[in-house]
């Protein structure tokens, strides 16, 4: 009954149709969308007064601009309660979808819409490595907009997720490993419910027994959250968490649907 009620809209491009499912509450609609990202080319010679000087002479009054064009009119539909996967090879665009659905990036061409507040948790996110994990705790609950007294009822529970060696929690994160530091990340990000939670490769770093508390985790994020978007060369965690796979191929979507079949054709493309 809701198939015969799908509409299909074409897109622009050999990427496949946006299916609109008007039995499930969209939560972020990704319409045409293009990235473009602008660096200065090393022929442009930008840094050094002399290479200013000859950029004078020759008339030239700006150095060289290189466009990169990183996600080439993407458009789909996230519903409520989707986990999708996004997967491609190095510099298919995956971080740089993720941020432009954070609002990190303004679209060149297209739009992102998102139900609700977008929450992007990556390897990189800003925690300050100076400061011990117990303090990053507070801040990062703070920063996501807990109260202290939530913050304080959390503390406890993250602390507990993350699991750290005895006593790490004291000392400042420039001391953790790369894995300590993704688990803790995922700890605070977890302790709140999201309208959009975008994860990128923090869960590579995690060993295999934190890997399943954080599908656990992911599991009952999504049955909370808005939708789950996952980044990581890992298939085997995007097969496991994902009810839903993205495949990117030089910023356009190649394929979008069921975990396995996507996976199946990709691992066939990239010979593995
Ligand atoms: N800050 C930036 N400035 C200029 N170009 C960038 C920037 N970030 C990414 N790019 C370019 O955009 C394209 C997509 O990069 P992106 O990081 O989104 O790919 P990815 O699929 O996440 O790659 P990986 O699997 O290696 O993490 C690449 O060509 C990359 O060189």
């Amino acid at each position: 009954m809701a198939k015969a009620l799908k509409e299909k809209i074409a897109v622009t491009g050999a990427q496949p149709e946006v299916v609109i499912d008007p039995s499930r509450e969209p939560i972020v609609v990704v319409d045409g969308l293009h990235i473009v990202y602008r660096v200065y080319s090393s022929g442009g010679g930008k840094g050094t007064a002399a290479t200013a000087l000859l950029r004078i002479l020759r008339r030239q009054n700006r150095p060289q601009m290189k466009e990169v064009h990183a996600v080439r009119g993407v458009s789909f539909i996230a519903y409520r309660g989707d986990a999708i996967g996004v997967i491609g090879t190095n510099g298919s665009g995956k971080s740089t979808l993720l941020k432009a659905i954070a609002g990190l990036l303004p679209p060149a061409r297209g739009a992102v819409y998102t139900d609700g507040q977008p929450s992007l948790l990556g390897v990189n996110a800003a925690l300050m490595r100076d400061l011990s994990g117990s303090r990053n705790i507070i801040l990062g609950c703070l920063a996501m907009g807990l109260s202290p007294e939530e913050t304080k009822k959390r503390y406890d529970e993250i602390v507990k997720f993350a699991d750290l060696k005895p006593g790490f929690i004291d000392y400042p994160m420039s001391t953790y490993s790369s894995g300590m530091g993704a688990r803790l990340r995922f700890a605070i990000a977890a302790a709140r419910t999201h309208d959009v939670l975008l994860i990128d490769e923090a869960l590579a770093t995690g060993d295999a027994k934190f890997k399943r508390r954080s599908k656990a985790k992911i599991d009952e994020l999504r049955k909370n959250a808005g939708a789950v978007f996952l980044v990581a060369h890992n298939l085997d965690v995007i097969e496991e968490t994902c009810n839903r796979v993205i495949w990117l191929d030089e910023g356009r979507i190649k394929m979008d649907g069921d975990p396995q079949e996507v996976l199946a054709a990709y691992n066939e493309a990239t010979g593995k």
